[in-house]
């Protein structure tokens, strides 16, 4: 079946998203409820701040898994100095004040916080809509009706391989693949949908058809990948890293291979793809619109800082959770202000801080590179994407 049949002709050039909407999106999503978005969803604040979208908040960073590739570097012992209840709904509070953003509790694995089902009552109750990301081990019939009467509208799991063989040595524990697997399942009986999150690298790449047979074979409604960032443990995994050349490559076979299936796919961490759908779609003239590409032709690549947010276990506003950049700490200034005039978050926002060929490319509004990779590969955040083949028009016109 055809997820995005190919109507229409006639292209004509960049189709960004609307101005001054970077990144809007957060649908794909947990579906509507009642409480949520009145009206639609807001694009700008009163001041002209860009809303936010999606906050990725690190209720824990305690986990009980060892993931080769882990940004956070997780391990199962407690952290020092996580924000306690009564901090957590404090924050909560000021979130409707940037929009009316997807709340992602994540980790670590979120599940290690006693209180969390506590907590995302609470923000639903705000009429915040809260997703959820246990590396799924940990589930049980019990935590996943937690999870329900919290009002959890979704859960991401994440499976880095095909089997359990490779899956396990990837997330450094034996029986790991087959426990997430149960996990899932004790999703489905207590009626919560999820999406499979998936890391790409070197290992992996060859097995994608494999993972992806999996999530329909399971039932995920998205399949959600990840580029691998060099970062937390993850700096040790060089070899990992796909090169410019191979991302192109399997972004060109994901552009290709959403058309097969009805699934949600989405290229989170994988700035590039936004600049490759519109190369693809104008090459086979099809307009990129909502109607032809869903979400994606409303989103950006990356949305840090423009439309999303991560907050750490500690409270420290990053511009995501790869890029472990100090915008601010909750603990100090409210969130709000943080959202608004941080300097790094000002500086994501103009394309003219932007470095290299970041700085002068037409796709700029659709992609913005990894400012993460950027960091941790070259370190400058406002550097060039060091992972991107493309030359801009401009860098073009001025060699010639
Ligand atoms: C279609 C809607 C969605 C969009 C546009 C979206 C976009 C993003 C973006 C931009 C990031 C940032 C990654 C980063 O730089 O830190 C992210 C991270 C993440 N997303 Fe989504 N997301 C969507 C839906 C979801 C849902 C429904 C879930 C869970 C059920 C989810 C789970 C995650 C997780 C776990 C992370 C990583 C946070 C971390 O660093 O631990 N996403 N997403
Ligand atoms: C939310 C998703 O982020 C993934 N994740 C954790 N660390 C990294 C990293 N260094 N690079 C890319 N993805 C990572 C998790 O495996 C999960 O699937
Ligand atoms: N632990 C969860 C996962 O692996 C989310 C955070 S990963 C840093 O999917
Ligand atoms: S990547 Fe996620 S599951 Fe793996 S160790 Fe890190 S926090 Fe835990």
């Amino acid at each position: 079946m055809q997820k995005n049949p190919h109507h229409g002709a006639g292209h004509s050039g960049l189709d960004g998203p609307p101005a001054g909407h970077p990144g809007g999106h957060p649908g794909g999503h947990p579906g509507g409820k009642p409480g949520g978005h009145p009206g639609g969803m807001v694009t700008t604040l009163a001041d002209g701040t860009p809303a936010c979208k999606l906050i990725a908040w690190e209720v824990t960073r305690s986990c009980n898994l060892a993931c080769k590739h882990c940004r956070a570097e997780a391990h199962l012992e407690p952290y020092e100095g996580e924000l306690d209840t009564a901090e957590a709904k404090a924050l909560i509070d000021t979130f409707p004040q940037v929009g009316s953003p997807i709340i992602i509790f994540t980790g670590g694995d979120p599940m290690m916080r006693a209180d969390v089902y506590e907590l995302i009552r609470y923000a639903t109750d705000k009429g915040l809509r809260c997703v959820m990301s246990p590396n799924g081990t940990l589930i049980t019939p019990e935590t996943a009706q937690k999870m329900r009467e919290s009002g959890v509208q979704r859960c991401s799991i994440s499976i880095d391989g095909p089997d359990a063989q490779s899956h396990d040595e990837f997330r450094g524990v034996q029986g790991a693949f087959d426990a997430s697997m149960r996990g899932i399942e004790y999703l489905k009986e207590a009626g919560i949908e999820f999406q499979v999150n998936t890391t790409v690298t070197r290992a992996n790449l060859s097995s994608f058809k494999k993972i992806f047979d999996l999530c329909e074979h399971i039932g995920a409604v998205a399949w959600h990948i990840f580029l691998l960032v060099p970062t937390g443990r993850a700096a040790q995994l060089g070899a990992e890293v796909i090169t410019g050349q191979e991302y192109e490559d399997v972004l060109n076979w994901f552009y290709d291979f959403r058309k097969t299936t009805n699934m949600h796919l989405k290229a989170t961490c994988a700035p590039h793809y936004y600049r490759i759908m519109r190369q693809r779609a104008k090459a086979e003239g099809v307009p990129v619109t909502p109607e032809n590409f869903g979400l994606d032709a409303m989103t950006r690549g990356c949305l840090g800082g423009t439309g999303f947010c991560f907050i750490s276990h500690v409270g420290q506003v990053q511009p995501c959770g790869y890029l472990e950049l100090d915008c601010g700490n909750i603990r100090t200034t409210p969130f709000p202000e943080i959202w608004r005039s941080s300097k790094q978050f000002k500086q994501f926002r103009t394309q003219e801080d932007y470095e290299g060929k970041c700085g002068i490319c037409e796709y700029h509004k659709v992609c913005g590179g990894c400012r993460a990779r950027a960091y941790s590969m070259n370190d400058n955040y406002m550097g060039e994407e060091p992972l991107c083949t493309y030359i801009p028009k401009l860098a073009e016109r001025r060699k010639a």
